[in-house]
């Protein structure tokens, strides 16, 4: 099999034959010819491959404790795919009515399901309520009182947990770091929120406390985050322990495992940051003489994130003369509404030229989208071959997580579909928009 430049960066299925990229067998120009452009094309081997290597990186490292995977659905979510990673093993967590009404859409048990949200509506818990979800993240004081009430008013115990906030920084920009103390997420660990939360919910007959939580942050890179951020919880653990004799079972340490956007990027290796995590936890739970508990994982971005791709066709391609050189500025069919990473956190992505061979040599490039913003950029600083024209095809490798599951109708763009590869012919999992679609919500 060859691959395209920047080998580490493109799904497990990707091939490149006479200078034409394919995708589970199927040349890009002939998923463009059928499903049309952008799309977003998932490898489902490549998906399954990473949901269950993560499942095994976790479940050997911490052995003999149990360990549970949720796949964070916020990273990208359909029924097919909840069927896809729970068939590898991994349960999935939700963060809204509509991620949780998808999962079970899929036929997910409600056990397998977690719900977070740090605003959560009564509607909303009363659907996990209703499923009989495995567990409700509880992320503030009043949210303890909203679930007992609607667990009493069904006749239920309701499982929870709390999301600590330890103060850990961590995560590639500062929107998506979630455990320093001032944002919205979480009980403060040093404030003294969580605890009062803890010996609340102990109170309550109607919740049942499974075990504390934290999640520091989103496309992490240095491991050391994830082991400070234990260590704070079990740390609570064993001060719960001492103030009330519960002993809380499980931890769940969220996700936030970074991946490779562009050549110059390194990808989190799991299988080494699971075990030095597993190594801390075994010696911190030595230090403070209690038992290892069970663990839980919330990965997304590392699950999907490098299985798909997006496809876009070039349109007006235009040189802008800078000070000491030239940049060549290509245009293609899609844009923030796609993928607006990069215009939200400034994320860098590379793109590469799909549907054909060229010996043309490389210049100075930024692809760009059809949107009315400047800001409008897909990948700022990439090197294209200088007779990339109208027509060519472009992909742009690792926009699985937070890209569809992000994408706005900025200017009325209809959507672009979601067309699975190799799991049998090609086929839309979610069908693009259309421009009747968009007319469908406008009442007049
Ligand atoms: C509570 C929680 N769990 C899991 C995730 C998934 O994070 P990631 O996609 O970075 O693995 C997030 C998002 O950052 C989150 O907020
Ligand atoms: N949406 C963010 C990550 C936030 C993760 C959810 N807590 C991103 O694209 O990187």
């Amino acid at each position: 099999m060859t691959h395209p430049h920047a080998p580490g960066l493109w799904p497990q299925s990707t091939d490149l034959i006479d200078g034409a990229l394919h995708l589970g067998g199927t040349p890009v120009t002939a998923l463009a010819d059928t499903f049309g452009t952008p799309s977003y094309v998932l490898d489902v081997p490549g998906l399954r491959a990473r949901a269950a290597h993560y499942r095994a990186a976790f479940t050997d490292a911490f052995a003999p404790a149990e360990v549970q995977v949720y796949y964070a659905g916020k990273a990208f979510l359909s029924t097919a795919v909840a069927r896809w990673v729970h068939a590898e093993g991994l349960r999935i967590d939700t963060a809204s009515a509509g991620e949780l009404t998808t999962a079970l859409a899929a036929g997910i048990d409600g056990r397998d399901i977690g719900l977070h949200g740090n605003n959560k509506s009564r509607d909303e818990i009363d659907l996990a309520l209703e499923h009989g979800v495995g567990r409700i993240v509880i992320d503030s004081l009043p949210e303890i009182e909203l679930v007992a009430q609607r667990a009493a008013a069904r006749g239920v115990r309701a499982p929870v947990m709390v999301r600590v906030t330890t103060g850990v920084h961590a995560g590639g920009h500062d929107f998506i770091a979630t455990a320093h103390e001032d944002q919205k997420f979480g009980l403060s660990l040093a404030g003294g929120a969580a605890m009062t939360a803890l010996e609340r919910i102990l109170e309550l007959p109607e919740l049942e406390l499974l075990g504390l939580h934290s999640h520091i942050g989103s496309q992490i890179l240095d491991a050391d985050g994830f082991a400070a951020a234990a260590a704070a919880l079990l740390g609570l653990r064993a001060d719960l322990a001492a103030r009330t004799g519960h002993m809380v079972t499980e931890l769940d340490l969220g996700g936030g495992y970074g991946i490779a956007y562009t050549p110059e990027e390194t990808a989190v290796d799991v299988v080494a940051v699971a075990s030095s995590l597993a190594h801390a936890c075994r010696s911190e739970c030595e230090r403070l003489g209690t038992p290892m508990p069970a663990f839980s994982f919330e990965p997304g971005r590392a699950i999907v994130g490098p299985s798909m791709i997006t496809l876009y066709k070039v349109g007006t391609v235009k040189s802008v003369q800078l000070d000491g050189g030239s940049r060549l500025y290509v245009s293609v069919d899609g844009g923030m509404s796609d993928n607006i990473r990069p215009a939200l956190y400034g994320a860098a992505y590379h793109a590469e030229l799909a549907s054909r061979a060229s010996d043309a040599p490389g210049v100075a490039a930024r692809v760009v989208g059809k949107h009315c913003e400047s800001g409008d950029i897909v990948v700022r600083d990439v090197e294209l071959p200088a007779d990339v024209r109208a027509g060519d095809l472009l992909a742009v490798p690792a926009t699985g997580a937070y890209g569809r599951s992000m994408a706005s109708q900025y200017n009325l763009l209809p959507r672009p579909g979601v067309v699975a590869v190799g799991d049998g012919a090609p086929r839309e999992i979610v069908r693009r928009e259309t421009l009747q679609d968009l007319l469908a919500l406008d009442l007049g």
